[in-house]
């Protein structure tokens, strides 16, 4: 009975952030008493139809309740939640088309509009000088607590205590520790060597000219870089497609954006005993969590019983996890296993999915632009191979060459504006208090988000932002001239809490397209179901869906 209680009480603190069930029933029970003393001197035909009177009205309150906003919010344009709950659930709209024609229409004469979302209305930011205040106004728009949905599959993996959920002091000790891990050079080598190792198999498996779906392939890929750069561990997913630890990372992961259970949580903290697959599901999860927890486990204790200040190994090829427990040996803070086990979690879901898109998404456009293709490939020529004759072998960039892939570095930028790979913060902001955000009056407790896609997409911002054009990020052209005028580029969020892989990935992103446009030509297929744009899902990690890209081999 206890149990059912407390389940029915946790079910309404969660229904009641969407609605304000309370005062639907203070305004029925007025509406009741109002009309009981009239029914009482009335006849039988006069009741009912009072009666069918106040429940139409009740009916059409709680339509409107839940349809819109509530009423301290409704002065910003919103998406009505059945509208959005249909687009997002039933007709899974992709990403672009959610904001065509949901978002886009709101923003002509707005910087923002409100969507419900699974932590209730939110108001989403599609600015940059309000996505500014947002970024760097921590005080004011603080993360929003992720209570509601811990338990489940994801937050299962990277728990609620760590360093992208985290606030205040709490979020400073997980930063500290983990910035000496970041801010060294990038593991250039190791990218490099995976890329080799791609090759490999690829001469192996393939015929000189191929067909491939290269969502799958760089999954496979970033997949074993964070495995080894993140903690030390190889996936062996590169060589073995099936490999076990991606199936079970996969199975967890596809479960998390069934849109069942992302859409009412509440099914899965409290009613998991319904789901025998979903109970499967969240076994694998234990079992992915035991395989961090040893490796951890092991790794604190090897480190303990050799570590010195003096070490021969480069930092730069050291794995985050090697480096975060030097620093906690070298007294600059410490976390509790499960603490670090949350934080490497969150390394490996936040730093291989979002790159393996990035990766996807710059290889479609790339394809479907030939042009920008080979101005790419003449510069990574030119800086890999200054000679008169270009060996045709794999040769592998150094961390300075990375540095003066200019154009290269432009068609990362502007894919990430395209389509980086996160739509909207991953974490709602929550108001402290009442402020102002280009000029409109967000009350205290508002959810907050920054929608990155809309605020990429915005024509208020961008010059024709459909238009896939690198340039815009050549020095001082369009991209330059908006950097004083707000946070208008913003994959990686910004301010205090910008991402702290965005070097890692874009350094593993340089050296990837770098060795693949030595290595290969490419195009897209006649029949690609992305020739007229990128196809892609509508979870918050827009993941492009099924790209097949032709290429041929150059050595
Ligand atoms: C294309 C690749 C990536 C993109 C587009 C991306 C995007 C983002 C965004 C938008 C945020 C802000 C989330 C929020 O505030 O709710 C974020 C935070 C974060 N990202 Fe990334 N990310 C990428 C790669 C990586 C990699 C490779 C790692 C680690 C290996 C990583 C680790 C993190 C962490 C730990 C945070 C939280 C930082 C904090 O709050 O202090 N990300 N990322």
């Amino acid at each position: 009975m206890a149990i059912v209680q407390s389940t029915l009480t946790r079910y309404y603190d969660y229904a009641a952030q969407a609605i304000d069930w309370q005062s639907v029933f203070n305004w029925y029970e007025r509406q009741v008493e109002k009309a009981t003393s009239t029914v009482s001197k009335s006849n039988k035909s006069t009741r009912i139809t009072i009666g069918v009177a106040v429940g139409v009205a009740v009916l059409y309150s709680l339509y409107d309740r839940i349809a819109h906003p509530p009423r301290r919010l409704r002065h910003i344009p919103h998406i009505n939640a059945f509208t959005s709950n249909r687009r997002f659930i039933i007709d899974k709209w992709p990403t672009a088309k959610i904001s065509r024609e949901l978002a886009m229409p709101l923003l002509k004469d707005s910087s923002m509009y409100v969507r419900n979302e699974k932590l209730g209305w939110t108001v989403h930011v599609c600015a940059p000088d309000a996505a500014k205040q947002v970024f760097l106004k921590l005080e004011d728009f603080p993360k929003a607590s992720q209570r509601a949905v811990s338990g489940t599959l994801l937050y299962r993996l990277i728990g609620v205590s760590n360093i992208l959920f985290e606030n205040g002091d709490e979020w400073i000790k997980h930063r500290k520790l983990a910035n000496p891990a970041f801010h060294r050079s990038m593991p250039i080598q190791l990218f490099g060597e995976t890329a080799q190792q791609l090759f490999t198999l690829l001469d192996r498996t393939e015929p000189d000219d191929f067909t491939v779906d290269v969502g799958e392939l760089f999954e496979r890929v970033t997949l074993s870089v964070i495995g080894r750069a993140g903690f030390g561990f190889d996936f062996g997913s590169i060589e073995n497609k099936d490999s076990r630890w991606k199936y079970v990372y996969d199975t967890v992961m596809n479960g998390h954006r069934d849109p069942l259970f992302f859409f009412f949580p509440i099914l899965e903290k409290h009613f998991l005993w319904m789901f025998p697959k979903r109970q499967q599901i969240h076994a694998m999860a234990t079992e992915f969590l035991d395989m961090l927890q040893q490796v951890i486990e092991h790794k604190r204790r090897y480190l303990r019983e050799t570590y010195t200040s003096i070490d021969s190994m480069d930092d730069a090829e050291k794995d985050l996890l090697t480096l975060m427990i030097e620093s906690e040996l070298r007294g600059e803070g410490i976390l509790t296993n499960q603490e670090l086990l949350n934080d490497i979690g969150i390394f490996f879901v936040a730093g291989h999915d979002t790159t393996s898109t990035a990766l996807t998404a710059c290889c479609y456009y790339l394809a479907k632009y030939p042009e920008f293709q080979r101005r790419a490939r003449e510069e990574v020529n030119r800086i890999l191979c200054p000679g008169d004759v270009e060996p045709l072998v794999d040769i592998l960039p150094t961390n300075k060459q990375t540095k003066e892939f200019v154009y290269l570095n432009q068609l990362i930028r502007e894919t990430l504006r395209m389509n980086g790979s996160v739509v909207s913060l991953v974490t709602p902001r929550k108001t402290t208090k009442d402020v102002e955000l280009a000029n409109v009056l967000i009350p205290k407790d508002t959810l907050v988000n920054v929608n990155i896609y809309d605020l990429h997409h915005n024509p208020n911002v961008w010059d024709d932002p459909e238009v896939f054009n690198p340039d815009r990020f050549a020095a001082d052209a369009e991209a330059d001239q908006k950097a004083g005028g707000g946070m208008s580029w913003v994959p990686f969020s910004n301010g205090g809490r910008i991402c702290i892989g965005q070097n890692f990935s874009l350094g593993e992103q340089r050296v990837l397209l770098a060795c693949l446009l030595r290595k290969y030509e490419w195009e897209l297929p006649d029949d690609s179901i992305h020739k007229d744009g990128l196809v892609t899902s509508n979870s918050n990690l827009m993941f492009p869906q099924n790209v097949k890209i032709r290429f041929h081999k150059r050595y």
